[in-house]
């Protein structure tokens, strides 16, 4: 079974502007709301692919109920622990003539003592062995700063493989643990390493190292330019491929998604990177955070195979 861990779920509104201005009274032309937070999208994708999860996390407030109803009107089996404090709603804002992409995201419920003890409860007895467990987003209050490290290490306790999609110190401090993928961006990257840019060269050496310590699977997400996999067979450079972007939100949980779709599969590295690109570049031409479909993604998997170069170095 594949479980997806949200600690931090969202409604996403995106708000779609002809021109948004700043200190000026801005229409908005469409406008939706899709159930969101990194690891429920992962969930979400991974249904279009035709693949069951079980979605975890953390629900509180009125939208407890919205995610629920939507949860299952999807066919995604849930068991959220509910919260005293509210999920939040991240806005999302897209403004098509200067084609500007931007995300106010609320910080979300404070996560009570009680509440944390339950979710690792749930957690501990949900995980088994052969299980692929997914780590995605941020944490809201409450929450330590060491929880995927934890969650790392009792899924790896009991046999079961761990995909990592987080930044800052929740990153540095899981990846202690050895997760079996990860999928920094370059930014979240560069952060890790203390620099504010990688050169392309730099990023290459940096998801070596960490295939070195034990990571099998890295993939290193460069919005428009691309990706880049490192794994224990070599180095795979992806260049993006040029779409039409509708929304960027989700495109990283998609990448997520194809990566565990891949494993599930059998593929190799090549193909995995493929899929991985054709779902990320599927996301964008995407509404909001609805999620992208197989076929949208298999539309785009010859383009994104074509794409694809070994390193050499
Ligand atoms: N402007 C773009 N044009 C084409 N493809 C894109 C664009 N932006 C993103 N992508 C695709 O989506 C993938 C993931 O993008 P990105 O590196 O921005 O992920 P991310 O920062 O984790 O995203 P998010 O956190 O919003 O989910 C890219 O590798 C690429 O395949
Ligand atoms: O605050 P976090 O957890 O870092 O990011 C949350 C979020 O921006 O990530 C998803 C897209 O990847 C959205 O559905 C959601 O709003």
């Amino acid at each position: 079974m594949v479980i997806t861990v949200t600690m931090n779920p969202a409604m996403d509104k995106t708000l779609v502007l002809d021109g948004f201005t700043l200190g000026e009274v801005n229409r908005v032309v469409l406008g939706r709301n899709d159930i969101g937070g990194k690891g429920i999208n992962v969930s979400k994708v991974l249904k279009e692919f035709g693949e069951d999860s079980l979605a975890l996390g953390f629900l509180g407030g009125i939208l407890e109920e919205v995610f629920l109803k939507e949860l299952k009107t999807m066919g995604i089996g849930q068991r959220f622990v509910p919260v005293k404090g509210s999920t939040r709603t991240n806005i999302k804002v897209v403004d098509r003539v200067k084609g500007t992409f931007t995300d106010i995201n609320e910080p979300g419920p404070v996560i009570q003592e009680e509440e944390l003890t339950e979710f690792l409860r749930l957690y501990r007895e949900t995980v088994t062995s052969g299980d692929v467990v997914v780590l995605s987003g941020g944490v809201s209050e409450g929450i330590p700063v060491k929880i995927y490290r934890l969650l790392t290490e009792i899924a790896k306790e009991k046999g079961a493989l761990v995909a990592l999609d987080a930044e800052g110190e929740l990153f540095r401090e899981a990846l202690e643990a050895k997760p079996d993928m990860v999928k920094p961006n370059d930014r979240e990257l560069a952060l890790y390493l203390g620099k504010e840019h990688l050169t392309e060269d730099e990023i290459v050496d940096a998801a070596k190292e960490l295939v070195a310590k034990g990571i099998s699977k890295v993939l290193v997400s460069r919005g428009e330019k691309g990706s880049i996999l490192a794994t224990a067979e070599g180095i795979l450079k992806a260049e993006g491929l040029k779409v039409l972007v509708k929304s960027t939100v989700g495109a990283g949980d998609s990448m997520v998604a194809a990566i565990i779709y891949s494993v599930l599969k059998g593929y190799g590295p090549r193909e995995t990177l493929a899929m991985a690109q054709a779902a990320g570049a599927a996301a964008v031409m995407t509404e909001g955070t609805k999620a992208c479909t197989l076929q949208e993604v298999e539309s785009l998997l010859q383009a994104a195979t074509e794409k694809i170069k070994e390193e050499k170095r």
